[in-house]
């Protein structure tokens, strides 16, 4: 797992390295900036392209600094640079920097407090006024100089993060925030960079490793993780001979209705392809035709009308409840059922979240360590309103604890929170799968894990990653726009071969 440092632990851990490596603070700051040269020039490998670099006067200014040396090292020819000196203060490694680029060619101009700025004529920008130091939302000079770039649609390149951009914490409305078409990030993505609020100020960033001390990282034992393929291939277990359908666990999907019996289809396929020795729908009856068509590998609970069906809980290694379930009586006595009877970890999806948002009563019976795997607006219902991602964050840390519950939060970078507090980021997944029905077929892929003897803690992780991953097969070598649920669950198991190879 890649360890997602807050901007003071990002400080200490420069701080540690620089001592304890050790190298020279500048050295640090040489080693940065190669980083962003080495991406830069594949991006850009136009050696005749004019450049501006913006710099502050802080470290993330003596990286642009040393940035635009190094590119002047690579032949790019026509750089100069612009020095905001908005403060008297600027760091030791600003003024090294600054001294070694007077040594070039490269033209140096400065902006001054309350002055005009100047023509800007180069197509692309290094922004590299401000990174991680940003203590308070942008006014005065610096907004006025944000707002200016910002208007001047040019290719925007930011160093560390954009200018004004948090890299942690709540981004405050309205704030001054430079728009970045890529950012080349040191070391690890900020956390923000994976929250929606990103969305208009980053178009693509890319993370470059600048040799931080990886085990005093590991020794912090932070709670925000980003999960890596090679977390996945270790978890993932492969099958062994003389394993048999019982192995692999009986899972049982409480879905559907009449009118919404495709999710209890996508759901139920999708647990059977990720690997689930026996499954069962428990559906209603007029769906029973469909499913036994649609794939006749999965067996049937019939629900006939408003009465309860019988079901031997002790034949269930995992159950899934949820989509396309609805919300009438039947479907409170059927969950109510579940909740009393079955006592491992459930995956609460769809409309059982609903259920629990109308009936709070039914909190109490919740097993421990059952999943949940709400979307923004499930989260909501069931916790209240959020202003910001980074607070339905925060509440998901301490729902979670609260109920005992992993709460898989469901997003671009599907966020998993665990009753101990982690925070796991996923890093697969992609616009394509914006379909109705992607959520459900995440529900049978971690309810097949469950059954197959993963953690929930695993089943959440690996789900989340494996849906993505299928999802990105699909969609990303030909740039699909759009690509079908039940696509994706068909994809599940040659997803799972390539990382099991
Ligand atoms: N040794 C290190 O610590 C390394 C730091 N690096 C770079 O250093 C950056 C962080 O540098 P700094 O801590 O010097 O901070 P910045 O360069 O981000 O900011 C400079 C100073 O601006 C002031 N400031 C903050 N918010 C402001 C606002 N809203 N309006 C006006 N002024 C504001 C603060 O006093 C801050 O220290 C990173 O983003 C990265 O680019 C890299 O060189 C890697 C190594
Ligand atoms: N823009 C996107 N980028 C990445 N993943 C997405 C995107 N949109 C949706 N997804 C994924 O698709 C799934 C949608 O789930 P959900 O909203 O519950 O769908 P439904 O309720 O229709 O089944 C989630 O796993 C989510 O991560
Ligand atoms: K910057």
């Amino acid at each position: 797992m890649l360890p997602l440092l807050i901007a003071p632990q990002i400080r200490e851990a420069d701080a540690y390295t620089i001592a304890h490596e050790p190298i020279a603070s500048i050295d640090l700051m040489e080693r940065a900036s190669k980083a962003f040269v080495g991406w830069f020039i594949n991006h850009f490998p136009d050696k005749d392209q004019a450049i501006s670099v913006y710099c502050g006067t802080g470290n993330n200014g003596g990286d642009g600094l040393a940035i635009a040396r190094m590119l002047d090292d690579h032949q790019y020819k026509k750089i100069n640079v612009k020095v905001a000196r908005f403060s008297d203060k600027s760091t030791p490694d600003f003024n090294t920097n600054l001294e070694r680029l007077k040594k070039t060619s490269i033209s140096i101009s400065e902006i001054h407090p309350g002055s005009g700025f100047p023509i800007e004529d180069c197509p692309l920008i290094i922004d590299a006024l401000l990174g991680t130091g940003l203590n308070k939302p942008l006014e005065g000079d610096y907004k006025r100089l944000v707002d200016h770039l910002n208007s001047l649609d040019k290719t925007i390149v930011a160093v560390d993060v954009p200018t004004g951009f948090f890299a942690d914490g709540e981004i405050p409305h309205g704030a001054g925030i430079l728009k970045a078409d890529l950012v080349i990030t040191f070391q690890q993505p900020k956390i923000n960079f994976l929250l929606p609020e990103s969305g208009p100020y980053i178009k693509c960033w890319e993370a470059v490793n600048i040799g931080i001390d990886e085990h005093f990282v590991q020794s912090l034992h932070l709670p925000y993780l980003a999960v890596e393929e090679k977390d996945i291939r270790k978890m993932l277990k492969p099958r062994h001979r003389f394993s048999n359908k019982g192995t692999y666990g009986h899972t049982l999907i409480v879905a559907g209705q009449p009118e919404t019996m495709g999710a209890a289809l996508l759901s139920a396929s999708a647990c059977v392809y990720a690997g689930s020795g026996l499954t069962t729908a428990c559906i209603p009856q007029s769906g029973l035709t469909a499913l036994n068509a649609y794939m006749p590998e999965i067996m049937a609970i019939v629900r006939h009308d408003m009465q309860l069906p019988t079901i031997e809980w002790a034949k269930f290694s995992a159950i899934g409840i949820g989509p396309g379930l609805g919300k009438d009586e039947l479907a409170v006595e059927l969950i109510t059922d579940v909740f009393t009877n079955y006592k491992k970890p459930l995956v609460i999806d769809a409309d059982a979240l609903n259920l629990l948002t109308i009936h709070r009563e039914l909190w109490r019976s919740v097993p421990e360590n059952s999943i949940l795997t709400p979307h923004m607006k499930e989260f909501d219902r069931l916790f209240g309103d959020h202003g910001n991602w980074w607070q339905r964050i925060q509440t998901g840390i301490q729902k979670a604890r609260e109920y005992a519950v992993f709460i898989l939060l469901k997003n671009d970078y599907t966020i998993v929170i665990s009753p101990a507090g982690k925070v796991y980021f996923n890093t697969t997944s992609n616009p394509a799968m914006a379909v109705g029905g992607m959520g459900d077929v995440l529900t049978g892929i971690i309810s097949a894990l469950l059954a197959q003897h993963y953690t929930p803690e695993e089943a959440c992780i690996l789900g989340a990653y494996l849906h993505g991953k299928a999802g990105d097969e699909l969609a990303l070598p030909n740039k699909i726009n759009v690509i079908l649920p039940s696509q994706v669950a068909a994809r599940v198991p040659l997803t799972m071969a390539k990382l099991l190879a």
